[in-house]
């Protein structure tokens, strides 16, 4: 393939070791593992500041998400090693204030630093949370989880550095109500109330199945929490917190990703260590689409064999929203399958109001995608009429071709790796690198279930991301 000059939107090229050539039209067929919940694994290593003995969380991902806040928890004495098998332990004997300099290294890489305020006033009675990273995936403000530090007794100055953060008369418990059930927000109040002074009552709280892990998880450690119905949670705080040591929940989100790319590749793959419990509402519309799928309970290699029959896949009309809801980070690989079925799918997008750009690329890959600024589903969102593209329209099953593309996202690059995987001829990925925050042993998986992928941006087979046996946690390149 001629070289081509890639660029992104603000026209810097992108580094070529940051790309890889997919070559499509083979169906992904095989096995691979998914280990703990990226969206739990990080919440429950901030936890481990909390308590007043060591922790060890087993089957942590190396991932970047898991890099960045051992780099964060080092800096502040708490002492995490690797162990075999991606268990972790974290020993929180030594804490102390981080300097502002090297705090700021890890800004824009990760949405976890905000959780670290609860713990580190509880810890050492102020808090320094440098610019938060994640997915651009719409504005993401974090004025829910200021509120309820300041309800709870907390000053926030903002800095030209990041946020100071300080608790002059210490935190208390009180009565808070989230404007929307904000994961970030409700793991926030957790980790702040468990340590806090009296009760707190949380209403409107979400209750994302790695919520309630990350409250077994605090359970463990001697907290009281109640989770009553209508997303209420009740928080009792006690003086002190001990560790723990807990297996996570699988990672429902990577368990979901590889599903579609079965899907829209016509492959069949099985995801060892996936619970179906986690997964209801997306095997639902799995099924719906014409995927199959079998769950294998066995307790000590169980997971899911999702596959497509031969035939049409059918198109769908999906709302995402929060749990029970249809999950917003299993959208934009579902999409791609979606583009495979037969008729007119409708996906609206009541998570974030900018989670469907990715969508051009699929577009100009030959898909046939229209973006709608209204709501298109049955429950107006809070993004409707203002301008947001947030609701799509896919009509199929459309031919994809190779096309040169460049990783927007986490998930939307995943997705953009189903399109080339799926697509006839030879595609370029660019920004390879975003998929290590999420994707554990990404290119090692992709090589086990037969897709020919190749380039100076494929992961080692052992991953980018080391948990050396013995050794601290750390990046690998
Ligand atoms: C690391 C992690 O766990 N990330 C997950 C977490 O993100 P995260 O915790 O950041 O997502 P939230 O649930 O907080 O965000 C949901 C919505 O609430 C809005 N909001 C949130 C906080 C706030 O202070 N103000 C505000 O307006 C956001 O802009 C968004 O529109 O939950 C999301 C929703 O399930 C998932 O997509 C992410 O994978
Ligand atoms: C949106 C996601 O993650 P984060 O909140 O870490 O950006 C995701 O995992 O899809």
């Amino acid at each position: 393939m001629a070289e081509r000059p890639v660029s992104f939107a603000d026209g810097s090229l992108l580094a070529p070791e940051d790309q890889l050539v997919v070559r499509g039209g083979t169906p992904l067929h095989g096995e691979i593992r998914v280990r703990g919940a990226k969206n739990l694994v990080s919440k429950a290593m901030v936890a481990a500041l909390l308590g007043e003995t060591p922790s060890t969380l087993y089957d942590v991902p190396a991932i970047r998400d898991v890099e960045v806040v051992s780099g964060l928890l080092n800096l502040h004495g708490v002492h995490v090693t690797a162990g075999p098998d991606g268990r972790i332990t974290l020993d929180p004997s030594n804490v102390e204030s981080a300097n502002v300099d090297e705090i700021n290294v890890h800004a824009g890489s990760s949405r976890i630093p905000i959780l670290f305020c609860g713990p580190l006033l509880h810890r050492l009675g102020h808090a320094f949370i440098p610019d938060l990273g994640g997915c651009r995936i719409g504005d993401r403000p974090i004025d829910f989880h200021l509120d309820a530090l300041r309800a709870m007794g907390a000053t926030v100055e903002k800095t030209p550095q990041g946020l100071d953060i300080t608790a002059p008369a210490g935190l208390r418990g009180t009565k808070l109500t989230l404007p929307y059930p904000s994961v970030g927000a409700t793991e926030q109040i957790l980790l702040t109330a468990v340590r806090a002074e009296g009760i707190t009552e949380l209403r409107n709280a979400a209750v994302e199945p790695e919520i309630c892990d990350l409250i077994a998880v605090l359970q463990k450690m001697g907290a009281i929490i109640t989770i009553h119905t209508d997303r209420v949670i009740r928080i009792e705080g006690v003086p002190r917190l001990r560790g723990y040591r807990h297996r996570p929940l699988p990672d429902r989100l990577e368990t979901a990703s590889w599903a579609c790319a079965a899907l829209a590749t016509r492959g069949d793959v099985t995801v060892r260590g996936a619970r179906q419990a986690d997964l209801m509402t997306f095997l639902n519309v799995f099924r719906s689409v014409g995927g199959e799928f079998e769950v294998d309970d066995s307790p000590t290699d169980g997971g899911i064999r999702f596959w497509h029959p031969g035939g049409d896949l059918r198109a769908v009309a999906l709302e995402t929203d929060v749990h029970p809801g249809f999950m917003t980070d299993w959208q934009q690989p579902l999409v791609v399958a979606l583009t495979q079925a037969r008729g007119l799918s409708i996906v609206h997008e009541t998570v974030y109001e900018n989670r469907l750009g990715f969508t051009d690329a699929l577009v100009s890959m030959g898909a046939t995608i229209q973006l709608y600024s209204d709501c298109l589903g049955s429950t107006p969102c809070r993004f409707g009429q203002r301008n947001f593209r947030h609701s799509a329209v896919i009509s199929g099953p459309s031919k994809l071709q190779a096309a040169d593309l460049v990783i927007p996202d986490l998930r939307g690059g995943f997705s953009h790796f189903i399109a080339a995987l799926a697509a006839e001829g030879t595609s370029r990925v660019f920004g390879v690198n975003l998929i290590d925050r999420g994707y554990e042993d990404f290119g090692a998986k992709l090589a086990a279930l037969g897709a020919t992928v190749e380039g100076p941006g494929m992961p080692s087979s052992t991953g980018p991301v080391r948990l050396a046996a013995g050794g601290p946690v750390e990046a690998a390149r």
